[in-house]
């Protein structure tokens, strides 16, 4: 059995993108696989449809059928911080009951792979203030860190790092996403793994979404630390 958390430095740094990769990766070992996202914001609508970004790709590229309702838990249509987005709706998100989701998805899945919202101080509600972080820490489950490749990743990565550690939550390793092969962003990577000693893959940025059905993390050291 192998369950986690992806979580990144922020919003938009490409947790679903590596959650769906890792999701793949896995299914290529045969392994059943769920990628749970707890709390999504921000629908979309395509062709008067409404439909949540993250939980449909996992469904577009998965190997496996998965079951919609096990895939999601929170949804909230305003693209805004988890605890704004439920209060807009008058609604309150509830920790326990995600971590009750996960104890029963992690007798029912070989892997299932958590994906936070946004980064670690991310509220799920305010009174009293309850982070993404105090989440990952209450699941008891390791994490991976999603983080950028360019200017700004040094100090973005090195943070979320020690408030994991602070917090002693296991980071298996760092994926960083978005690599478009120049000197400083493989100075940024150097550095950050030099310091950290923690495992790591390196996803290049895409030309076109598809193209992440070409990859896998298989020959890297962060795929060692999991599988
Ligand atoms: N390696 C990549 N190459 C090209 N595009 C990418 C890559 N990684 C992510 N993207 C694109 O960047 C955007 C943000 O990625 P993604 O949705 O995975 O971020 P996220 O961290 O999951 O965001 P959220 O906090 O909303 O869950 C998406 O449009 C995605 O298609
Ligand atoms: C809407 C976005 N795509 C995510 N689902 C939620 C990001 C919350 C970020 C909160 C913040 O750090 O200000
Ligand atoms: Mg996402």
């Amino acid at each position: 059995m192998q369950h986690f958390w992806v979580v990144g430095t922020d919003t938009d740094v490409g947790k679903t993108f590596v959650t769906t990769i890792l999701m793949r990766t896995f299914q290529k070992f045969n392994k059943q696989v769920l990628p749970f996202k707890p709390v999504q914001t921000g629908v979309l609508t395509s062709d008067n449809d409404l439909y949540y970004y993250d939980t449909t790709m996992y469904e577009r590229y998965s190997q496996q059928t998965l079951l919609t309702n096990d895939t999601m838990c929170y949804c909230y249509k305003a693209p805004a911080s988890p605890h704004y987005a439920a209060q807009l709706e008058n609604d309150h998100i509830k920790p326990e009951v995600i971590i009750e989701r996960i104890q029963q998805h992690s007798q029912q899945y070989e892997v299932m792979i958590c994906e936070g919202a946004g980064g670690l101080y991310v509220p799920l509600h305010r009174q009293p203030i309850y982070y993404l972080l105090d989440l990952v820490k209450a699941s008891q489950l390791a994490t991976v860190l999603v983080t950028k490749t360019g200017l700004g990743t040094i100090n973005h990565t090195l943070l979320a790092l020690q408030a994991l550690n602070n917090n002693n939550i296991t980071v298996f390793g760092i994926v960083f996403n978005g690599f478009e092969n120049t000197q400083l962003e493989q100075e940024n990577i150097d550095v950050i793994i030099a310091q950290t000693q923690l495992p790591f893959a390196v996803i290049p940025k895409l030309a076109k979404e598809q193209d992440l059905e070409n990859l896998t993390l298989e020959q890297t050291t962060l795929w060692e630390a999991l599988r």
